[in-house]
């Protein structure tokens, strides 16, 4: 598979190309040249797979001619054979047609494992076969970090750089990423949002001489791998649900559209996807584009949801490509003035086409309180912040005949206050972490300037090298 750049002015390159280049030259996000595309009876056959067995199915075609199926079958057998449930993605049942799969049942209790453990082999297997090295510079809202730190650890290959914004994680978010110690991880809190740590990531990129000279690679789903390592969830429990024999439609707590867009690509490969409903909190720029056609930016603000209080959706680009025709010019126009006025005029017809395919809710902290204590009273199910959202955005834009399923994204243990405030319980962290709170964390806080932090990842590169 070769792939191309949303923004037309970068080289045309192959899977384990940009895998390490991670952002385009042109500032663009990768995209494949062309759709892989399964038929009826290729579903229908891939329902008895093992989930490494689907996974590999599922991402041979994008790894193609860079890496073969069995290498790459090793590695998700590998990958997911650390996961602390037999089906490695459960489905669970909470309402007449509404069902949770679960994604939190990796080593760092976030959907972010389903792609980061798998990533964190395919930068050491294509690192190794050309004897090179790379920096992998990171932004989290809490999540990603410790998903990569975990995948990443003690490679020596890689020198890790994580930011994350100072003080806007959870606690046990923070200390899974400040207390691994291995020599080749660097965390930084910057004094800023998430945003900013996303645009300190693609301003370092954009500094073509840093870029060469550190190597500099990416692990957020600006990184075609990511999106690919997260399809085969959604092929796994259409398929239990009866597809490709019948409709399946998708619930998803959203915030850099990374994980609902690797549902959009499965549609894309021929998986019969009805609907796909984003969920949001208060930072609502992408519901309000779903539902108006509002993409204007506002100040992130905190929410019970860390992780997705995010304004700027670096996936939308991806998304905005498709359905302008593939148009790079338009793409990178629209994108270069929303980055210089935090607004996007996107055309009218190009809005129309994407909200009939997917819709969008909102909640408030309050909501979302509320949300968690009625699924628990309900469901008897412990939803985190971030899944509930997902679920009731499930709940509004069901259909009958038509399951749904809400992606549940985040183990409850990672939100402690939140889920104590609105059931009354507690919900233990797993035996690998209890600990957690106990162990000493290392983290240097850093202040929203580019040359500071280029500062800190030279470093972190020659401290790693010695
Ligand atoms: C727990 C959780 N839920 C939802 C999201 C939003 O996912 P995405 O950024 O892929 O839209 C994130 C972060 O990305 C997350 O960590
Ligand atoms: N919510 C994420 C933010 C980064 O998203 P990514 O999928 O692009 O890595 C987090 O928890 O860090």
């Amino acid at each position: 598979m070769k792939y191309v750049s949303t923004r037309g002015k970068a080289p045309v390159h192959s899977f384990s190309d940009i895998l390490l280049a991670g952002l385009a030259e042109d500032g663009g996000l990768y995209m494949p040249e062309s759709w892989p595309r399964f038929s009826a009876d290729e579903w229908r056959a891939m329902r008895a797979l093992p989930y490494p067995e689907l996974a590999a199915k599922i991402i041979a075609p994008f790894t193609a001619g860079s890496i073969d199926h069995d290498t790459l079958l090793g590695f998700c057998k590998d990958a997911y054979s650390q996961f602390d449930h037999a089906a490695i993605v459960p489905l669970t049942q909470i309402e007449d047609g509404l069902y949770v799969q679960e994604l939190f049942h990796g080593p760092t209790l976030a959907f972010k494992d389903m792609a980061l453990q798998l990533l964190g082999r395919l930068f050491d297997h294509v690192l190794t076969e050309r004897d090179e090295r790379v920096t992998i510079v990171g932004a989290t809202s809490g999540d990603t970090g410790s998903a990569a730190i975990e995948a990443c650890r003690g490679r020596d290959r890689l020198t890790v750089v994580i930011l994350h914004p100072e003080g806007r994680t959870s606690d046990v978010q923070r200390r899974q990423m400040t207390t691994v110690l291995d020599s080749n991880i660097t965390n930084l809190a910057l004094k800023g949002t998430f945003d900013d740590c996303q645009d300190m990531v693609k301003a370092m990129f954009a500094d073509a001489p840093f870029r060469q000279d550190m190597r500099l690679s990416a692990v957020n789903s600006i990184n075609w791998a990511r999106i690919a390592a997260q399809i085969p969830y959604y092929v796994y429990s259409a398929l239990a649900l009866g597809a490709p024999d019948r409709e399946v439609s998708f619930a998803v707590p959203t915030g850099n559209f990374g994980n609902v867009l690797a549902a959009w690509v499965a549609k894309q490969m021929g998986l019969p996807i009805r609907h796909l409903c984003v969920g949001s909190n208060r930072n609502d720029i992408l519901t309000r584009f779903l539902d108006s056609n509002d993409m204007s930016a506002r100040q992130v603000v905190p929410s019970l949801s860390p992780s997705m209080d995010i304004q700027v959706s670096s996936n939308f680009e991806r998304l905005l490509f498709e359905f302008l025709g593939r148009d790079a010019e338009a793409c990178a126009a629209l994108m270069t003035g929303f980055r210089s006025t935090g607004k996007m005029d996107v055309p009218a017809k190009v809005w129309e086409s994407i909200h009939t395919l997917f819709s969008g809710l909102a909640l408030d902290d309050e909501e979302t309180e509320a949300q968690i204590r009625s699924v628990h009273q309900n469901s008897q199910y412990l939803a985190d912040p971030h899944t509930v959202i997902g679920i009731t955005a499930g709940r509004k834009f069901r259909e009958p005949g038509v399951p749904m399923v809400a992606m549940a994204t985040a183990h409850p243990a990672k939100f402690p206050d939140a889920m104590r405030a609105a059931t009354g319980i507690t919900p233990a962290l797993p035996p690998a972490l209890a600990d957690l709170f106990d162990r000493e964390e290392r983290f240097r806080v850093v202040d929203n300037e580019l040359g500071n932090v280029e500062d800190a990842v030279r470093s972190a590169v020659l401290s790693n090298r010695s």
